[in-house]
């Protein structure tokens, strides 16, 4: 079992694991899990949840930066 948010404070692979740095993974493939990224988990125990979570994120942003006044 792996523990994601262990994973993505690592030191060793993220600078300054602590600070909010969404650009921190910008250019790398994060359309799947990978040994440092995981955000859904992996593998067979996958989030199932993964693309609504998504779409939510996705409607959600949309209304903040559009709707915010
Ligand atoms: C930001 C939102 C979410 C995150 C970060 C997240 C993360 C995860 C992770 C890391 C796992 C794997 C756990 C493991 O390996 O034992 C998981 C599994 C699971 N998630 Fe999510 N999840 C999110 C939202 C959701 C939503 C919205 C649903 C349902 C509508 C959902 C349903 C599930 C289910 C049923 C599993 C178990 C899958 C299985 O064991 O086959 N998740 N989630």
């Amino acid at each position: 079992m792996v523990c994601p948010p262990a994973v993505h404070l690592n030191p060793a692979k993220y600078e300054d694991p602590l600070t909010f740095n969404p650009w921190r993974w910008d250019g790398q493939e994060i359309n799947r899990a990978t040994r440092h990224f995981m955000a859904f988990g992996g593998g067979i125990r996958f989030c199932v949840g993964t693309e609504f979570t998504k779409v939510q994120m996705a409607t959600f942003l949309h209304c903040l930066v559009t709707k915010y006044s």
